[in-house]
């Protein structure tokens, strides 16, 4: 890695948190719409969801199977799930790429060309570059290696493994897109050579559904900053660092809440209102 990544701080992150003002409704403040979660993987949808609740955003609409959309209304009966207007999108979370019914790719296709920023994650991967605004992928190491494989970039994961900042850096320019490569460094960068590291704080985020609540936070942070985003671009980077961030440190603080002991995704989730405040607070 060369001296060009910086490592993202609290101080970075707290620019990008806005609480609500006297003006706001909930959709000045922003509408995420998520399209995640499967009949294979429904708890993919139900942590991105929640997660996206707990960020702070002026409301999730969600999209998916009818027995995903009541196990989301059953965590989270504030969300809407009656199409509409959204500012951000967030998708592909627990689906299954080799699974996808025509009604989902259909869904897919119109999130990327809603002219709106999205948050490309697992099952949606493969889609990248059909995207018709701010687009950032958030791929893990085997992730990155299909997709960039699949570009014709043939790259196994202990190369990527091996130089991470490398093929992330790599990965933004051949697919014209931020990327956030997840692990216990996460390498966010885009195309015009923004680069931001952030470390984990606790190891115990490696564990089944972190990624589907970082990308929950992810999502409804593009919502939020919708206006910003739709005359800079570049915001997109820095968000989505900021999105590591506050995963991270949630994940941190739900730890600590056990005595430095093992947490869940749905732990990480919960956590995040406490991060968001101390943000806004400082
Ligand atoms: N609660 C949920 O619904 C969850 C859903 N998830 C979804 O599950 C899908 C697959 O995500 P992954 O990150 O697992 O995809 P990966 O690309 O890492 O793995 C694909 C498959 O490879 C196998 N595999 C890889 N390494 C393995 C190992 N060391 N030991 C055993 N099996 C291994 C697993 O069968 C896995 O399903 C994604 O769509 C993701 O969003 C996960 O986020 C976990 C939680
Ligand atoms: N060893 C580690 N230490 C700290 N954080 C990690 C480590 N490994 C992975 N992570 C983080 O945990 C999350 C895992 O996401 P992901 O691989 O998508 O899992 P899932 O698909 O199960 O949700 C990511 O945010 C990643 O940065």
């Amino acid at each position: 890695m060369d001296g060009s990544w910086r490592e993202w701080t609290a101080d970075d992150a707290a620019e990008w948190v806005v609480e609500p003002a006297a003006v706001d409704d909930k959709y000045a403040r922003g509408v995420l719409g998520i399209v995640t979660g499967s009949t294979e993987y429904p708890g993919a949808a139900v942590l991105g969801v929640e997660a996206a609740h707990r960020t702070g955003v002026g409301m999730v609409r969600y999209s998916g199977p009818r027995a995903v959309r009541a196990a989301v209304l059953a965590r989270r009966p504030e969300t809407v799930t009656v199409a509409g207007r959204v500012q951000a999108w967030l998708i592909g979370s627990g689906i299954d790429p080799a699974r996808r019914s025509f009604v989902l790719l259909g869904d897919l296709q119109h999130a990327l060309a809603d002219r709106v920023p999205v948050v490309l994650d697992s099952g949606a991967l493969d889609l990248v570059g059909t995207h018709t605004a701010p687009t950032v992928v958030t791929p893990h190491l085997r992730e990155l290696a299909a997709l960039l494989t699949a570009r014709e970039i043939p790259v196994g994961i202990e190369e990527i493994r091996a130089d991470p900042a490398g093929w992330a850096e790599r990965a933004a320019r051949e697919l014209g897109v931020a990327v956030l490569l997840k692990g216990a460094v996460t390498y966010v960068c885009d195309p015009d050579g923004d680069r931001y590291t952030v470390t984990a704080p606790t190891h115990w985020l490696a564990t089944a559904g972190t990624g589907d609540v970082l990308g929950g936070i992810l999502g409804a942070l593009l919502a939020t900053h919708h206006e910003r985003l739709s005359v800079d671009a570049d915001a997109l980077t820095a968000l989505a660092a900021t999105a590591a961030w506050v995963h991270g440190e949630a994940a941190r603080r739900a730890s600590a809440g056990v005595a430095g002991g093992p947490i869940a995704a749905l732990d990480v989730a919960e956590a995040v209102p406490g991060v968001i405040g101390m943000l806004a607070g400082r």
